[in-house]
């Protein structure tokens, strides 16, 4: 263990010190659990985790996440190289994990003009058309919710990055992005392939013994070109025949300095908000379902929760369902889900620059920065000794004002003595999910209409006895439930008469 990097009155954890144990031990599957375990066993908020391919920071304090990728973020705003996917796949010019520098300058101010937080215009009207058809087809097939959210989520992004209307079901375009997103589950996490810690693995050929990575990345490189690729090409010819629909791309290849005037060629401006385009997918579509998903396990394991709910909208919000956002109720969800079962438990993690010293610790320069988002958010000393339970009325205060129309002041609003774990889940710093609003608003939207319309409820066996629930989670980049079964019923039809 490096001297600097050991300060006597405070030694990292010895299980975090030997440089080949580390190695060995770094966790595959469910990271954050464990690395939540070595903060409590070490009773440190700060972890240094040495690997084979350098130095790892662990967090798993708001303070220390915030003292460093927010208060230090001119140094703690750059991204790990993560060779399979970014050298192999081709996921190199993609703004998640682009390097902090002017190409990530350039490609973010794209996505700031596109996700103002006061203006929805660009996709609250295809979150509209989405939303209806989803409960559409969750009256008729109900069966097959997980497909109906996956297109629906899909196809809004697909609707503000390209102007593409998806209606049907398994259209090619949602499966390739299926594909695309199975692939950044796993590529993703930085040290999934041993290339990732030994870089100059790219370089043997793709025949030698033990290279199947490399053909992989190849398969999985046609996989991302063909979701990205097709639709913004699309664009640019519709918009040289003058029918192209207003979208992302669009507007952003109307304002290109230096397009290239052929259609089936791409200048590197146009290359730029391509890559652009193609990550607000990657950012935007899983993790909303990641949250749905969550949303409908929590209504089945605590079915009190969801009948006040519904009782608190059927008062609250009177027809307002589709044509508001309606910000009382499910922000309190919201916030109770994602705290719950953190979305992207370790985030996306950060780098930094130089080197740096953070309460008498050295860290070294290139040192990959992870929050333990997940542990961050279930910390007993801001949540309380239930921290790890489900529970939205901890975020609620009850108002007395007047209402005088369909979403009127808020009965309720969110209380202000609890952590927002909105400015946790959303990650830090300069790296902030730019689509956070966009997230947020959709959430919402989502979960009113489902708990005003639908009741959420375990499945039978044949016996007609209850389907044992259990609450079991898998995490790659994304943290999201096992696979399960669920029935979603319409409440009445006067309910389904609002949307
Ligand atoms: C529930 C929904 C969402 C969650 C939980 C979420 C979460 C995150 C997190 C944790 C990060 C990393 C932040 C950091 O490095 O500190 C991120 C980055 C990003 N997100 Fe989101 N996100 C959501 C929705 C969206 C949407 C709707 C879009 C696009 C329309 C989007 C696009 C992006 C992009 C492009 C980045 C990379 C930013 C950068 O590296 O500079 N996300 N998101």
């Amino acid at each position: 263990m490096d001297k600097k990097t050991q300060p006597s009155s405070s030694p990292w954890p010895q299980e975090a010190s030997s440089p080949w144990k580390q190695s060995c031990d770094m966790p595959m599957t469910d990271q954050h659990i464990v690395f939540a375990q070595w903060a409590e066993k070490f009773d440190s908020d700060i972890l240094h985790l040495k690997v084979v391919g350098g130095n790892c920071i662990v967090l798993s304090s708001y303070e220390a996440a915030m003292d460093l990728l927010d208060k230090r973020s001119s140094i703690y705003s750059s991204r790990p190289r993560v060779t399979m996917l970014q050298d192999l796949i081709g996921w190199e010019g993609d703004l998640v994990y682009l390097p902090y520098g002017n190409a990530w300058k350039a490609h973010r101010k794209l996505l700031h003009q596109e996700f103002h937080p006061s203006d929805s215009s660009a996709y609250r009207p295809h979150h509209k058309k989405a939303l209806r058809l989803f409960l559409n087809n969750l009256i008729e097939t109900p069966e097959e919710w997980l497909r109906h959210i996956q297109q629906m989520t899909r196809s809004i992004i697909l609707a503000v990055a390209y102007g593409i209307h998806v209606q049907v079901k398994d259209d090619p375009s949602i499966i390739a992005a299926e594909e695309m997103f199975a692939v950044l589950n796993t590529a993703g996490i930085p040290g999934s392939f041993l290339v990732d810690v030994f870089p100059l693995l790219k370089h043997i050929p793709t025949w030698f013994p033990g290279a199947s990575f490399k053909r992989r990345a190849q398969e999985w490189y046609d996989i991302r070109n063909e979701t990205i690729t097709p639709p913004f090409l699309k664009v640019k010819q519709a918009m040289a025949n003058g029918n192209a629909e207003d979208c992302f791309s669009l507007r952003c290849l109307a304002n290109a300095q230096s397009p290239d005037p052929r259609p089936d060629h791409l200048s590197e401006e146009e290359e730029m908000i391509k890559q652009t385009a193609g990550s607000m997918y990657e950012g935007g579509a899983d993790t909303g379902i990641t949250a749905l998903r969550t949303f409908l396990l929590a209504m089945m394991c605590f079915p009190d929760v969801q009948c006040e709910a519904q009782e608190e909208l059927d008062r609250d919000c009177r027809g307002c369902l589709f044509s508001e956002f309606c910000n009382r109720r499910p922000l309190d969800f919201f916030c109770s889900i994602i705290r719950w079962q953190a979305i992207v438990p370790l985030s996306v993690p950060h780098q930094v620059d130089t080197e740096d010293t953070y309460k008498g610790y050295y860290i070294p320069k290139g040192s990959t920065i992870m929050p333990n988002v997940w542990a961050i958010l279930r910390d007993k000393k801001t949540y309380g000794p239930t921290a790890h339970m489900f529970n939205p009325k901890r975020w609620l205060l009850k108002t007395d004002s007047n209402e005088t129309g369909h979403c009127a002041e808020a009965q309720w609003r969110l209380n202000p003595d609890m952590r927002d774990p909105v400015g946790i889940t959303f990650g830090f710093g300069r790296r902030v999910c730019p689509g956070k609003h966009m997230g947020l608003a959709s959430f919402q939207m989502n979960v009113a209409s489902l708990l005003h319309s639908f009741n959420i409820t375990p499945t039978l066996d044949d016996n007609g006895h209850v389907v044992n629930l259990e609450i079991e989670y898998v995490s790659g980049l994304l943290n999201g439930p096992v696979p399960f079964e669920c029935s979603i019923k319409p409440r009445s039809e006067k309910h389904i008469a609002v949307q």
